[in-house]
Order: C-alpha cells, then structure tokens, then sequence
C-alpha cells in the first residue's frame, strides 16, 4: 500500500469538510447510504469479454444488466442506489458519499463506513486506495486534520486502533502477537474489544505511518480471483475527543470565566470506523483457503441475517447480533446511534453475474436500514470539579447576601433598643433629674 496524506492530488476536489458546528444533537433518523461501484476489467478479464456485462447510469444512480447478458428467465430488474459508479475514481466515491459522514464524526456523532462485495470485486480499493487514488482511510483521516485547523476554537483528542478478524479470533494489527481480544459490553463504553491498543495521534503523516503498520500486519493470500486478497475483516477506528477550548485566562473578565467553565463542561466523544470487509469466494481446493472461506462466508451470511431481520417489515424478533464477531462489533452502528454508508463493489464480467446479484440484493436490504445518530456528550472530571467550584461560589454569594440582610435586622434591632433606651433616659432625667441617664439623652 502507498499512499501519501501531504501529496494527495486534485486539492480542487479536497476539502470538502464543512467546517461549522452543529447545533443539533440529534439527527432526524436516515437510511444507510449506499454506493455501488462496479470496477473496470482488468486486462486478463478484458481478454475473456469484450464489454461489461452491466448497464449503468450514473446520473440516474440505476444498474441493470446489459442487453445480451441476461440469462434465460431472468428479468431485467432496474436496481437504484444513492450513488452507482463505474470505473476508479476513489474522490468521487469519498466526496459523495463519505466526506459528510466523517465531519459529522467531528461534530460528535458516530459514523460508520464498510466495503462489501465478492472477493476482487474491489473493496479494498476504495477503502484504502492508492497513491494517485486515495481510499476512504487517507482521505478521512486528512479531513480530520483539516477540520481540526479550521476548528480552533476547539481541542481534540484523537486516538486510532486497527483490528482484523480472521477465522472468527480478533487480532491487534497495532500490536502484534496479542492473543485472545474479546469483546466486552458496558453501559458506559458499550461494545469494545480489549485488550487493544490505541495510539494517539498528532498528526495526518503519523497517522499514515500507523495505518501503513496496520496494513503490513494484515493476513491476505493469493486466490484463484486476487493477487493480494484481504483474508480478513478489518477494522479501522478513529475516537475523536473534543471540547471547548479554554479562553486565555489574562484577558478575560470574570463574566467570561463563568460563561467559559460552562461551555467547556461537556466533552464530545465519537466513532469514525472504516471497514474493509473480506470477501466471499467460491469453493476452492486449498484447504487453508476453504478453511478462511467458510469462516468469511458464515459472517457474511451472519451480516446478511441480521440486515434482514433489521428491516423485516413485520418487526424482526431476534436480531443475531452475537452470531458472528464482525456483527456483534458493527451491533452499535447498525442498531441506531450512527451514521452508516456502504459501498458495494461488483465485477464486470459475466462469470462473476451470481456474486454480483447478491451483493445488489444485499445493498437493496441495507438501503432499507434507519438509523438515528446522536451527538455523545459527557461531563469530564475536571469540568465537575469546576461546577462544583462554580456552584460554591455561588452558594457562598448566597449566605453573603443572607448574612448582610441579617445584619441589616440586628443593627434595625439595635437602633430599636437604644431608642426605647433614649425614651427611657429622657424619662428618667427629667422626672428624677439623674444625671447619670442624662448620658444616654446625649447622641
Ligand atoms: N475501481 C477500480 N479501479 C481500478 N482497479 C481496481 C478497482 N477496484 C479494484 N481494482 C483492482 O482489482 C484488484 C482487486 O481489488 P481489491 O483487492 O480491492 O478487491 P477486494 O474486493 O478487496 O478483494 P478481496 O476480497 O479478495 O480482498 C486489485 O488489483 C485492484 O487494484
């Protein structure tokens, strides 16, 4: 894999992060987005067919199989998807169908973004990409860090793991020889594998260096379809942290200081997860290779079952999330709280037709998935501790203003007491013309 965050060509299509903050904290509920691509041939396929066997209109977002490629009895079904693509261009794929998602991952809320299809049908490719063609990880991952620059009012934390599932195991591509990832569920984290582990970046090149370690660490083999087919789901995560940043504290009046330890009270968590998913492959005789297959396949089926049952008009009862590793982790996302987009690959050629109605079916299901993203806010240690201070401050303003008023009553009390003393005095002075008591008629 080559690619470089510095170096991505057309900056005239880059940039396409919208940088104002939302004020919404939640999302009206969305369908799943979904792109199809269909790959162009490669030159040993172009050798076996002369023109692609589908009929694709990218303006109408339509796919159908193209005249004298259809079979006997199988009717010329129109499919329509929110974007159908022909042909390598990974900006187009991105710009249209990702770049909102991952800023609204910056305004907090989750997003999630998988490739789908038979194996070498190219998902690899927009997800990862390459050097003149970046995939959806360097494209995100350099938004990320153009939002941040455009955003300085804000601080962020971003934090990066990468994992792979091969044969139902979970294995840390950022740590090798890590045995035994599990996955755990809690109501403050919700679902997450440990041990992983998470490195924490501070810049788009570091970033690159980090996923490039993932990807060396990655199990991928030949097949009889793909030079360097992915064995394997992975998983890429990115945790975006943000908050308020604080004001510089010389300049500031004591109104602003309040208003500022309000504002910074909350800090936003989200998900960015970017997904390349292994592909399902006909029967082979490598047993390894049948072995990696079965396991591919039974997830996919797993995914496939849960999909339907999401979308199951009559109200699906058990949703088998626990089913397979790849749907028990991609459970929060497809459940509600994130934004999802799906890009579906297909091959263009007439031997790959069965694989390739499938995975138009399975887009056509996901395309019918809701969810209803949220924005995730928490109060950190630190801001508590400030709005207990605040929430102090405030008490003592309080007992301030109370113990004045008191005073305010004994003194009234006080003056009451030496009047009725002065009444009592001029009394005594001039009926019984003592002296003494004549002090007390002085002022
Ligand atoms: N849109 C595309 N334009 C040009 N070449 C492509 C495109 N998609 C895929 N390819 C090429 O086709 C081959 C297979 O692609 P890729 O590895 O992305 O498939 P895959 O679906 O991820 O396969 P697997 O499931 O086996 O990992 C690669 O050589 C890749 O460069």
């Amino acid at each position: 894999m080559s690619f470089k965050i510095g170096s991505i060509p057309h900056p005239s299509r880059n940039g396409s992060i919208n940088s104002t903050q939302s004020s919404t904290k939640s999302q009206s509920p969305e369908n799943v987005q979904v792109a199809v691509r269909c790959r162009p041939m490669s030159a040993s396929e172009a050798r076996g067919q002369r023109e692609v066997c589908w009929d694709i209109d990218t303006t109408l977002n339509s796919i159908v199989i193209a005249e004298g490629f259809e079979r006997q009895n199988r009717a010329r079904h129109k499919y329509r998807y929110d974007r159908v693509l022909y042909g390598s261009d990974n900006f187009r794929i991105y710009d249209d169908n990702v770049a909102k998602l991952v800023n609204s991952t910056m305004e907090g809320y989750n997003g999630t973004v998988f490739a789908y299809g038979q194996t070498a049908s190219g998902k690899t490719y927009p997800i990862t990409g390459t050097h003149n063609e970046p995939g959806v990880i360097p494209r995100a991952v350099n938004d990320v860090f153009e939002y941040i620059k455009a955003n300085s009012t804000r601080e962020f934390l971003l934090r990066v793991s990468y994992l792979e599932i091969y044969n139902e195991a979970i294995h840390d591509l950022l740590s090798p020889g890590t045995q035994d990832l599990k996955i755990h569920e809690d109501k403050q984290r919700g679902v997450y594998v440990s041990p992983l582990k998470e490195e924490v970046l501070t810049n788009a090149k570091q970033a690159l260096k980090v996923i490039q370690k993932g990807e060396e660490n990655r199990h991928v083999s030949t097949t009889n379809y793909n030079l360097h087919s992915s064995r394997s789901h992975t998983i890429f995560r990115m945790i975006i942290e943000s908050k308020e940043r604080e004001p510089n504290a010389s300049t500031q009046t004591h109104r602003d200081r309040s208003t500022a330890s309000n504002a910074k009270s909350t800090i936003r968590i989200s998900q960015l997860n970017l997904i390349d998913l292994a592909g399902s492959e006909k029967a082979t005789t490598n047993l390894d290779r049948q072995k990696e297959g079965a396991f591919i396949n039974k997830s996919l089926l797993t995914l496939g079952t849960v999909i339907s049952k999401l979308t199951d008009s009559k109200g699906a009862s058990h949703i088998p999330f626990r089913d397979s590793k790849l749907t028990r982790i991609l459970q929060p996302s497809l459940s509600g709280n994130a934004r999802v987009a799906v890009i579906c690959t297909i091959s263009p050629v007439m031997t790959s037709m069965e694989e390739s109605m499938n995975t138009l079916k399975f887009a056509e299901r996901v395309k019918l998935v809701v969810t209803s993203a949220k924005t995730n806010e928490i109060l950190d240690d630190k801001a508590l501790l400030q709005q207990y201070r605040t929430e102090i401050s405030s008490l003592k303003a309080k007992l301030e203003a109370g113990n004045d008023l008191l005073a305010q009553q004994q003194m009234a009390q006080e003056d009451i007491m030496q009047a009725e003393k002065r009444k009592r005095c001029f009394y005594y002075s001039t009926k019984d013309k003592c002296a003494t008591w004549s002090l007390f008629v002085q002022p």
